[in-house]
């Protein structure tokens, strides 16, 4: 009667169910899939060939098994049957059948046939369920032994105690034959619940929370399960799993990937001057700017664009014209890491100052190489030695002096020293093998922005990766646009750039901040979309830094000086009330505050008054008048305090106790219900479950509860689940049965009374 399929064989024999299709083929029959049925002939034919391969005789046992669920089909006496009739308070039907079979149910009479209502509805019924499943559960070990030593004298004795191992499922062909057939692959992102898993698999929910139960894990359909939790079941059906990841399209950090490949090449590297105030970085880099960049590049005007490129023995070197660690700390605050080298100046007649140790702490907190370029050699009071001692102290040790720092003497007023000084950066970026790939879409860093009154935004932006394109669709930031114009700093406009090449760019939206990241996406209209949802994310979320006036944190608002005046928008029903109760509230006098009436009007709450709350930090005070859907949605949103009265000295009184500090709300506790516990199962990983019979009120999913065991409290907390059979309940009235689980509670006995309670919370006299 029943079959086994090739994928359930190939997992008893730990063979994959390709080699069983392999195998049946060498036997010349064919199969389809991995759910192909195996006949019983085929099947010993089968055992055969895998015994001969099996050496560990595991196989043996497998084939002697499935002889006994054989012999055990044709039993006249066979359970399954037994158990469809005891359960019969409904026909079985195809789609409610849940055949289990156990490993330990490799001998028949084990074999399940279970009818799981679809409906659990009728106390009866319900009792039957539980108790069947609670058997399911606690089926005991010695049971199962006798049955097999009746029908399996050469059973290996360690079988019995696989429990552990996935159940497997035998197929009742004439309840499967509707089924749809598995896939073979499915695929999830993050999580699945159980119901969406079973459509997945095309199998009922509750055959999927059959298997989690038997698996010791208690779910409900709506309950998520995790990656393991779906590979499991997944794996019981021999369905491969895959798991999608979702990539957030607006979190730029996304785009910044590492690659590997054939596309990569050289980048020039992207140097940053750091160092102690008057120490010379400017006129370090003016120097180098001069001597390299003019001389290489006859007829370019420089241009200040924040960043520029000179050419040293053919390699280009980028150097960001941004002096002062405050600004390379600043990027990196904003998690744009662009400096490849940094070069530490150090006035030689000055030595090492407290802004040095801390550009020191700076660089190595990014992890990037120092190079140290000692600075007024040409002073008289040069004293690089003096240098080099004190900097052994921070770290950094000379490679004259035996350590690893590169120290490169210089004068940067009389541009002494810079060749080496280049060449030490060549030789580091050689070392470091600085790459990218400008065959891709560039993403890179806003080097420095501003709006310029005839061009609009203007952005350097430094191409970290890929090549930047006039064109392009670009994000930048939480601002977009399409890159209109691009010109390098020679001012000069260019078509391309491309790696650790800075740019000045316009055609964006907006001006965005130095250290805001660029990317460039396909299209304009994703662009756009990324930039504004970036935009209202950004919105949002320095709003929410702002803290809100409500009424309960008023008081502390005032107490710290924070709040001069108290904001009110006034809706009414009619102008009439509208103004008596601006004048009313104006009137009220607390010390320290004072009531601001900044908008009163007749007319329902809007999503314009929320707005205007908002932004100006109001509390919004309706009168006989409600917020609409769409104010109501904002209000949630921008947590404004919408306050909704019908009694004028209602809304002076709250609004005065308020400015008085007094508004703590006050609950007071409620017993809700009584459940008497009827019977108690333990069940692994979700602890003891309390099935109980409600002689009160009702039990609710959130209420506090109380265990009372002859009159005497025992232990007080909450609910951690409820459940009506296998639904999470929201709550049970009286007369009904339920599961109770107590937050770390487990030691529920028969008789326990459970108490309900809610703590409500009381208008203040
Ligand atoms: N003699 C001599 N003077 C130098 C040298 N380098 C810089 N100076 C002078 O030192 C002073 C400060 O130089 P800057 O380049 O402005 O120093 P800085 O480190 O950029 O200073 P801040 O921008 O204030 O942090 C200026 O008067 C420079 O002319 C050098 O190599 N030799």
């Amino acid at each position: 009667m029943s079959k086994i399929r090739v994928y359930e064989y190939a997992k008893k024999h730990n063979v994959s169910s390709k080699d069983v299709i392999d195998k049946l083929k060498g036997l010349n029959i064919e199969v389809s899939n991995h759910m192909a049925t195996i006949e019983d002939d085929t099947l010993i034919k089968l055992d055969n060939l895998y015994k001969k391969n099996d050496a560990s005789g595991q196989s043996k046992s497998q084939t002697s098994n499935h002889q006994q669920k054989n012999a055990g089909n044709k039993n006249p006496q066979n359970k399954p049957q037994q158990q469809v009739k005891t359960l019969g308070n409904e026909t079985p039907k195809a789609n409610t059948t849940i055949v289990d079979e156990d490993d330990k149910n490799t001998d028949p009479t084990k074999v399940k046939v279970k009818t799981v209502p679809k409906t659990l509805e009728g106390k009866k019924h319900d009792k039957e369920y539980q108790s069947k499943e609670n058997k399911v559960f606690t089926k005991p070990n010695s049971n199962n032994n006798n049955n097999n030593n009746n029908n399996n004298k050469n059973r290996k004795p360690g079988h019995q105690n696989k429990r552990q191992q996935p159940v497997q499922q035998v197929q009742a062909q004439p309840q499967r034959k509707k089924e749809k057939e598995l896939p073979t692959k499915i695929t999830f992102t993050e999580s699945l619940t159980v119901a969406e898993l079973a459509k997945k698999l095309y199998r009922e929910p509750s055959e999927i929370i059959k298997k989690l139960f038997l698996l010791g894990v208690m779910a409900t359909i709506n309950q998520s399960l995790d990656k393991d939790a779906i590979e499991l079941i997944a794996g019981e059906y021999g369905v491969e799993v895959e798991e999608e990841i979702k990539i957030d399209i607006t979190d730029l950090e996304n785009y910044f990937v590492e690659e590997e490949g054939a596309n990569l090449v050289e980048r020039p590297a992207v140097v940053t001057i750091i160092g102690h105030v008057d120490h010379g970085k400017t006129t370090l880099l003016d120097s180098i700017r001069n001597t390299k960049v003019t001389s290489g590049e006859a007829g370019g005007i420089t241009q200040h664009i924040g960043a520029y490129q000179v050419v040293e023995k053919d390699k280009k070197i980028t150097f960001l014209d941004t002096p002062g660690h405050a600004a390379f700390t600043t990027m990196r605050a904003r998690g744009a890491r662009i400096t490849d080298i940094t070069i530490l100046v150090v006035a030689a007649d000055d030595g090492v100052k407290p802004q040095t140790v801390e550009a020191i702490s700076h660089a190595k907190a990014a992890e990037v190489p120092i190079i140290v370029a000692v600075n007024k050699m040409d002073k008289e009071a040069a004293n690089p030695e003096r240098v080099m001692q004190e900097l052994t102290e921070h770290g950094l040790v000379s490679e004259a002096w035996g350590g690893e720092t590169i120290f490169v003497p210089i004068s940067a007023l009389k541009g002494e020293g810079i060749d080496t000084l280049l060449e030490m950066i060549l030789l580091v970026a050689e070392v470091e093998e600085y790459k990218a790939n400008p065959k891709r879409n560039a993403v890179g860093t806003v080097i420095e922005a501003q709006l310029d009154k005839g061009r609009g935004s203007v952005a350097t932006l430094l191409v970290q990766n890929g090549t930047l394109k006039i064109g392009d669709p670009i994000v930048v930031g939480n601002t977009f646009g399409r890159v209109r114009a691009m010109v390098n700093d020679l001012g000069r406009r260019v078509k391309e750039a491309g790696p650790s090449t800075p740019v000045e760019v316009t055609g964006l939206s907006d001006v965005p901040q130095a250290g805001d990241r660029f990317v460039v996406l396909n299209d304009e209209k994703t662009a756009r979309q990324v930039g504004e949802s970036r935009a209202q994310q950004a919105v949002l979320a320095q709003r929410g830094e702002k803290s809100r006036v409500t009424l309960e944190t008023l008081f502390e608002q005032m107490k710290q000086g924070e709040l001069k005046d108290l904001n009110l928008i006034v809706k009414a029903d009619v102008q009439g009330s509208a103004e008596a109760l601006g004048a009313s509230l104006q009137k009220i006098e607390v010390e320290g505050v004072k009531v601001k009436i900044i908008h009163s009007a007749v007319g329902a709450i809007t999503e314009s008054d929320i707005s205007l709350a908002a932004a100006s930090n109001a509390i919004v005070i309706g009168f006989n008048v409600r917020p609409d859907v769409n104010a109501k949605r904002a209000a949630e949103a921008e947590s404004v305090d919408v306050r909704l009265h019908r009694i004028i000295y209602k809304v002076l009184e709250e609004i005065e106790t308020a400015m008085k500090g007094m508004l703590d709300p006050e609950f007071a506790e409620k017993v809700i219900g009584q459940a008497e516990v009827r019977q108690t199962f333990k069940v692994s990983k979700v602890g003891t479950i309390a099935g109980s019979y409600v002689t009160d009120g009702k039990i609710t999913r959130n209420s506090g509860i109380r265990l009372i065991r002859d009159g005497v409290v025992i232990f007080e907390g909450a609910i951690d689940d409820l459940k009506r059979f296998k639904d999470d309940a929201k709550e049970v009235s009286q007369g009904y049965e339920c599961g109770i689980t107590i937050k770390n509670f487990n030691d529920v006995k028969e008789g326990d009374i459970i108490e309900a309670y809610i703590m409500e919370e009381v208008e203040r006299k």
